[in-house]
């Protein structure tokens, strides 16, 4: 199998792949432990989710409630013999806006592979059939109404918002103390706490329920006490270059227009996320503010519509002043149009962003509007860099591959082993002191790129 998302695809630009081709999935082993291991067990905890709901469709849909329950499951069981067994990938069938393009990007790979053995999920990149589950989980879903708007990762995002309350409190605070001295903020103290909230929205990506599989991955330590300890942890630090981008698209001493952040994880993240919007438009740096999230649910814990709108309505419900408070001010950003929530149907395929011009136009020349964009997690830095296996040294710009709406930024702990632009010598280092360097979620990078000069 291959592990590259990129490596068994016709290159976004010209030049040999083959540099950064991945080696085959036995070699890879944590795209092998993920397909044998952490997907099955996500897959069972879904089957088990929709079971114990069964008496809830049966309330709310009486037989028609059960019989869905019973196909759906069946549907999941079959996914999983599928993916157990290594049979072939199969075409979608519920006909939803995105199944043609998830069905010709399966007859692009079979092409691609050559006629001789059918697509199946141990011969293909471990970034389609990862993304491939996901969309066929939302199939088991979609054809068995009057459930096919049952969020079957709802349980796990709500009660990862719950677990990280005294965190979410704690952050808000942080946040009401900096906007009482607004106005005595100098450009340098500025700065500072715009570094320190991205900071906490690059460690708000540790809370992520696929890498755990489901089992809790709250914040449960306090996430401003937690930066000066977790400093030495992030490999690559580019927070200069993202604020003097932001300082340099203010128009004559006025707000930078917009900022775009292409979120990831529900729960505690979308918290931290949120913070840092709010701090970005209360100072009068940003105007506006895109939020990027998913169109069903994705990865376990990504941000859905639903996810976003009630983590807001929860932090007004809050019983602590200042979290209430937030809460009630992302509501008024909202009205007023200073926030929008977005989504779109690329985000949730396999694609490389390298083929986000040619296959997502509208959405590319969205994100060219941007004056930066902010791209969360893992997945993300997956698909910014064709999750191919590049030497550590590459340049982000090139393993980028062509892909630069706007100046770029991303925010991303290490959860997969593709890491670019590191000093010579610095990735062996780390696999000597700590061989799964690149998948303990233990390191981060927020890294930086700029189709223009900063
Ligand atoms: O994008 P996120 O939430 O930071 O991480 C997504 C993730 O958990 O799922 C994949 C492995 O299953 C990896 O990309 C990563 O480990
Ligand atoms: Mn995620």
């Amino acid at each position: 199998m291959n592990t590259g998302g990129g490596s068994s695809w016709t290159p976004c630009i010209d030049g040999d792949p083959l540099s950064s081709e991945r080696p085959s999935l036995f070699l890879c082993s944590f795209a092998y432990l993920t397909i044998r291991d952490r997907l099955p067990t996500i897959l069972t905890k879904v089957i088990d989710t929709i079971h114990r709901n069964k008496s809830k469709f049966f309330e709310e849909h009486g037989e028609e409630g059960i019989n869905a329950e019973k196909q759906a499951i069946a549907l999941l069981s079959k996914l999983r013999n599928e993916l157990l067994t290594d049979k072939p990938v199969i075409e979608l069938t519920d006909g939803l806006e995105d199944a043609d393009s998830w069905n010709e990007y399966l007859q692009r790979q079979q092409r691609l592979q050559g006629d001789q053995e059918p697509v199946s999920w141990f011969t293909s990149p471990w970034l389609y059939v990862e993304c491939y589950m996901y969309r066929r989980i939302q199939e088991a879903v979609s054809l068995n109404p009057p459930i096919s708007n049952f969020d079957v990762f709802n349980e796990g995002k709500t009660q990862s918002f719950y677990e990280s309350q005294k965190a979410v409190m704690t952050l808000c605070t942080f946040l009401e103390d900096i906007q009482k001295n607004a106005e005595k903020l100098s450009p340098d103290r500025l700065s500072e706490d715009f570094n320190k909230l991205l900071q906490i929205s690059l460690w708000g990506n540790k809370c992520d329920l696929s890498i755990s599989a489901g089992q809790d991955n709250s914040q449960k330590i306090s996430p401003i006490d937690a930066l000066a300890s977790l400093q030495p942890f992030i490999l690559v630090n580019d927070s200069g270059m993202v604020w003097s981008s932001l300082m340099s698209s203010q128009r004559a001493g006025e707000s930078v227009d917009r900022v775009d952040i292409v979120l990831d994880n529900a729960g505690f993240e979308l918290v931290t996320d949120l913070v840092l919007a709010d701090f970005l438009v209360s100072s009068g740096l940003v105007r506006k503010i895109y939020f990027h999230g998913k169109s069903f649910p994705w990865f376990v814990s990504d941000v859905t519509a639903n996810d976003f709108h009630w983590t807001v309505r929860q932090t007004m419900a809050a019983n602590h002043k200042w979290m209430s408070k937030r809460g009630f001010q992302w509501q008024n950003y909202l009205k007023v149009g200073a926030w929008s929530y977005h989504d779109h149907p690329f985000w949730t395929q396999p694609h490389e962003f390298c083929d986000m011009a040619a296959d997502a136009p509208d959405l590319y020349s969205r994100l060219q509007q941007a004056d930066l964009v902010l791209f969360k997690g893992d997945l993300n830095y997956r698909k910014l860099t064709g999750d191919r296996a590049w030497d550590h040294t590459v340049e982000f710009s090139t393993a980028l591959q062509g892909f630069q709406p706007a100046p770029l930024c991303s925010l991303r702990t290490l959860k997969a082993n593709v890491q670019v632009g590191l000093q010579p010598g610095r990735g062996e280092k780390l696999t000597s002191r700590d061989p799964t360097w690149m998948t303990n979620g233990k390191y981060a990078v927020i890294q930086f790129y700029s189709p223009k000069p900063v």
